[in-house]
């Protein structure tokens, strides 16, 4: 390579010397001449291309600014370079100079580039100028360059192109995306967003999983798409996360504020007018009343201005609409998950549903590391101890942790801003019953509905909102209290007792959030001893199993009831085949029937009888076995038919 790279750079001297001292015309001639006995070959790549500009030449811009600084050093490298930026960039754009050049190395094959421009005048006047790259390389490597390298020219500039962007916020006017979208320059990244570790990796994972999966949608004939649920309290950090995806990922977010759309036929423009590579967000879903949980019964009649519907949105995100296009993320946040319809929950709409709650211990020591700097304090105990035993929101601490720069003084801030929580939460606690919460938002955990914390142990009464347990598993450092809603109390406590503490390796640390965990469990057994097999319905069903998922990726121990759930998806697919079975029957013994009447009338020759009889004989036949089958599929229905669904579990 560098005796290429030293032959190159004479080259270019003897060049420049012939350039000054021979008149153009008789250099162009002598160009001409001596190319006609060169192993080298010219593409002439223009800016504009069949009367439109060029991606070619666009790739070839992005691909060789990345390459000129770099390049810079070799002893043929061009002295003069172009540089600039405009305010939809993040970085420095730099670009060969005009009859400059530039040697890139593809497989250890020299590519020399030219960057040629020449002024097009009228009258004297500059009307408009050419531009061309010349790319030149030996003549054998010219599939070589045609299949490989320019592929790879353009596939390098389209990334470059994405990871040098600056990031968009799109919001509606209107009914339609403002013209003018404003650059994000949100700060927030995965780094310092706040989260539990494995929560974190996790999401991260995911996104980077869907972001190379365009062979796998591909394969699997998926629109290539993802929808997330980010559900949790106020200020946990549903609006930073998305901020971290979208710096994480550069993609622009639309901010699809239902509320500022009338009617389907708008979203369905807003839709349609949404960018590849983007995040659309959709935040306070449960606020729009015709999306709310039409089993919880929640329309209100609150929101009588509100024209999108369920099906509108439901088509958006998952219908032909949803084929518009490409490497689109849909994130909804709520900060009550139950409250939405669970059509919009189901796996393939929402993906992924992620909780963010209170601060953990974990959480609070990356918002200190992330604020004041420093990893340990003597004060950490104590606010540790603190936090136990309140909620108290990331974006609450983080507010505290940002009132000055002196660690010792922020942390004694934030213990007292903690204990007026704290002795707050007691005088709610002890206040008559039917006063409730001065905010009953932020009581909400993720979790169902309210609770509100008590005293009692291993206690179930009825009187009380919320019981708490001592958690009975093994492993005695998860020894603590958990607390759950009273009409849950039962079912938490049949739990501990026949499957130990399921939230003791979970990845929540707090007690608070592995309650809530416990809680979502219980509501899901609570919901299965409500219903019969053939009450149940698929989406109910599968809303259940992504929460069951979700668990279990906070390692919680509930594969026994994530198999309930299997047996129970199998156990309506069999109530299906049967009624399908049931009819197959019928109509084979109707067809029986009237094959027989046709054999007994005299009308038919010989060799029609004898076709006739063996066809009923193979009818027969296969009833037999259909009834089989279906006396089987009905023994194994009448498991589920004549039991709770939960029968066994506890
Ligand atoms: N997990 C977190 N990590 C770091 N900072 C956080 C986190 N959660 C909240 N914050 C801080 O609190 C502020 C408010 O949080 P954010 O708006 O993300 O919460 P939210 O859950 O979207 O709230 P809401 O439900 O009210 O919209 C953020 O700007 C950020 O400074």
């Amino acid at each position: 390579m560098a005796s290429t790279l030293s032959m190159l750079a004479t080259f270019t001297i003897i060049r420049s010397t012939f350039n000054d001292f021979i008149p153009k015309e008789i250099r162009e001639y002598l160009w001409s001449f001596i190319r006609r006995f060169s192993s080298e070959f010219t593409l002439v790549i223009e800016e504009s291309h069949d009367g439109s500009s060029n991606h070619l030449f666009k790739a070839a811009v992005a691909y060789l600014g990345s390459h000129v600084l770099s390049a810079s050093s070799a002893a043929d490298s061009p002295k003069r370079l172009t540089v600039g930026k405009n305010e939809n960039v993040r970085m420095f754009a730099f670009g060969l100079d005009r009859h400059s050049e530039i040697v890139d190395f593809f497989h250890g094959v020299p590519m020399k580039w030219k960057y040629n421009s020449d002024a097009n005048t009228n009258n004297n006047q500059l009307t408009s100028e050419s531009r061309w790259y010349e790319l030149s390389f030996q003549k054998k490597h010219a599939e070589m360059v045609k299949s490989k390298y320019l592929p790879h020219v353009v596939a390098m500039a389209r990334k470059l192109k994405n990871q040098n962007r600056m990031v968009k916020f799109h919001s509606i006017r209107r009914e339609r995306w403002c013209s003018s979208a404003v650059n994000l320059e949100h700060p927030m990244t995965f780094n310092t967003l706040a989260m539990d570790g494995d929560l974190k990796k996790d999401i991260i994972e995911d996104l980077d999983s869907f972001i190379n999966g365009k062979e796998y949608y591909k394969k699997i004939g998926k629109v290539w798409k993802r929808g997330y649920l980010l559900y949790g309290p106020p200020g946990t950090g549903k609006s930073s996360l998305i901020a971290a995806m979208a710096n994480h990922l550069n993609f622009d977010i639309y901010n699809l504020n239902l509320s500022a759309v009338n009617s389907d036929s708008s979203l369905e423009y807003l839709l349609l007018h949404v960018s590849n590579r983007s995040i659309l967000v959709i935040e306070d879903i449960d606020c729009t009343v015709k999306l709310q949980n039409r089993q919880a019964g929640d329309e209100t009649g609150s929101y009588p201005h509100v024209q999108v519907t369920l099906s509108g949105l439901l088509n958006a995100i998952d219908g032909l609409l949803s084929c518009c296009g490409d490497e689109r993320i849909i994130v909804f946040t709520t900060n009550y998950k139950d409250r939405i319809d669970p059509a919009l929950l189901r796996a393939g709409r929402m993906d992924k549903h992620i909780c963010l709650s209170y601060c953990t211990v974990s959480t609070f020591k990356q918002l200190v590391a992330n604020y004041l700097g420093i990893s340990n304090h003597d004060l950490f105990c104590h606010i540790e101890k603190i936090m136990e035993g309140i909620k108290v929101s990331p974006a609450e601490v983080a507010g505290e942790l940002m009132k000055s720069k002196d660690p010792k003084t922020c942390l004694n801030g934030l213990i007292q801003f903690l204990e007026s929580k704290a002795s707050e939460a007691t005088s709610e606690r002890t206040k008559p019953e039917g006063e409730g919460s001065s905010n009953p938002k932020q009581e909400q955990g993720c979790k169902s509905k309210d609770a509100t914390k008590t005293d009692i142990t291993n206690g179930d009464s009825p009187n009380h909102n919320a019981i708490t347990f001592l958690a009975v598993g093994s492993n005695p450092t998860t020894a603590g209290e958990y607390t759950v809603e009273a009409e849950l109390a039962p079912i938490l406590r049949a739990v501990l007792l026949k499957h130990g503490d399921i939230v003791a390796n979970s990845s929540l640390n707090s007690m608070q959030c592995r309650s809530s965990l416990l809680e979502i469990a219980c509501g899901i057994i609570q919901k299965l001893q409500a219903v019969k097999l053939e009450d149940v319905t698929e989406l109910e069903l599968q809303s259940m199993l992504t929460s069951v998922s979700d668990l279990e990726s906070l390692k919680v121990q509930i594969s026994w009831l994530h198999k309930r759930l299997d047996e129970i998806v199998e156990a309506l697919q069999l109530v299906k085949q049967s009624s399908t079975l049931n009819e197959d029957m019928r109509r084979n013994l109707q067809e029986i029937v009237e094959l027989e009447k046709e054999l007994e009338s005299c009308d038919i020759q010989k060799p029609e009888q004898e076709k006739k009889s063996l066809q009923i004989q193979e009818m027969k036949a296969v009833t037999e076995k259909l009834s089989e089958t279906v006396s089987s599929t009905e023994a194994k229905l009448s498991y589920f038919q004549q039991r709770s669904l939960v029968d066994g579990l506890l």
